[in-house]
């Protein structure tokens, strides 16, 4: 299973906001997208999601179930936490009796009470109406979810709790996950493979492999990769972020290049050349983080 974007460009009046994106997800595989604010990752998801329709270029997919979580929990204020969860049940025709029982089991593994199932949105916290959203996008078991900035408005324990619930409930499944994130520590965290996007026109400017299973990155490894990842360029350049002076305690390019493939997975970065999503058949690898 597979989603395939292929010179997918997108102009909003006489502006290209994407311009010639190419892109391919795997199913089971977590792609983290990240770029400065006004790239274009949200016109990119909703265009996955099927919600605009480019103005070029093809987007292919074969992955049949879809979920989508936004920044804002978006619920619908006349159902309560256990009619919004259940919603994506109702549409799919499951009974009545079913899908409350589905919904309430999911909700309660994601850290509701029993007793917030009968609540409507504007008595949930915030912490809770992303609860209730994440449970709504994966009580259908998607193969393919899709999550525009889901926790960026909460703090950093929940934020945590709700990594970890996810996660589990991914693997649980093998869903394919593209998130959408300012955060490239998050991406680390996250993903198994992150794209850069650069701005003005929205367009892929690089992809890296995070070369280490999710559940061995301990919280030393995530930071230490974080910090490559801000010191590379392109993605310097792509988040406006000011060249860094070459001084002898922070590597110049060549020599970062250097201590960058030396605990690199070097089968990963011989799949990945050319590893530049200019080139217009995405591969799968990308240079390592
Ligand atoms: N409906 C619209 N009509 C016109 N322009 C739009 C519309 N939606 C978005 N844009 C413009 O398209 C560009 C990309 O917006 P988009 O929301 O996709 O970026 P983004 O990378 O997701 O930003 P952020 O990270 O801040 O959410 C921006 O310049 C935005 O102003």
């Amino acid at each position: 299973m597979q989603l395939e974007i292929r010179h997918l460009t997108h102009r909003y009046a006489l502006e290209d906001v994407l311009r010639d994106v190419n892109l391919d997800l795997y199913a089971g595989e977590t792609l983290a997208l990240v770029g400065p604010s006004g790239c274009g990752k949200s016109t990119l998801l909703h265009i996955i999601a099927g919600l605009l329709t480019p103005t070029q270029g093809q987007v292919q997919s074969s992955f049949r179930g879809l979920g989508c979580i936004f920044q804002q929990p978006r619920l619908m204020p006349w159902k309560d936490a256990l009619g919004n969860i259940a919603l994506g049940l109702k549409a799919l025709g499951v009974p009545g009796h079913r899908r409350r029982t589905q919904a309430a089991q999911l909700a309660l593994r994601l850290g509701l009470a029993e007793g917030d199932l009968g609540k409507y949105p504007h008595a949930l916290s915030g912490g809770m109406q992303s609860r209730v959203a994440l449970a709504r996008a994966l009580v259908t078991q998607p193969d393919l979810l899709l999550m525009d900035e889901p926790f960026s408005a909460l703090d950093v324990g929940l934020k945590h709790e709700l990594y970890g619930l996810l996660r589990e409930q991914v693997a649980l499944r093998g869903t394919a996950v593209l998130m959408i994130t300012h955060d490239l520590m998050e991406a680390v965290r996250l993903a198994d493979r992150i794209v850069v996007m650069a701005p003005q026109p929205g367009r892929v400017l690089r992809s890296f492999m995070v070369p280490l299973a999710q559940e061995q990155r301990s919280e030393a490894w995530i930071y230490e990769r974080t910090a490559r990842l801000v010191q590379m360029p392109d993605v310097r350049e792509s988040f406006g972020l000011p060249p860094l002076a070459p001084v002898s305690s922070a590597p110049a390019d060549g020599a970062y290049e250097e201590a960058q493939t030396t605990d690199m997975d070097m089968e990963t970065v011989a799949s990945a050349t050319p590893c530049c999503a200019q080139d217009a058949t995405p591969h799968r690898g990308g240079c390592a983080v």
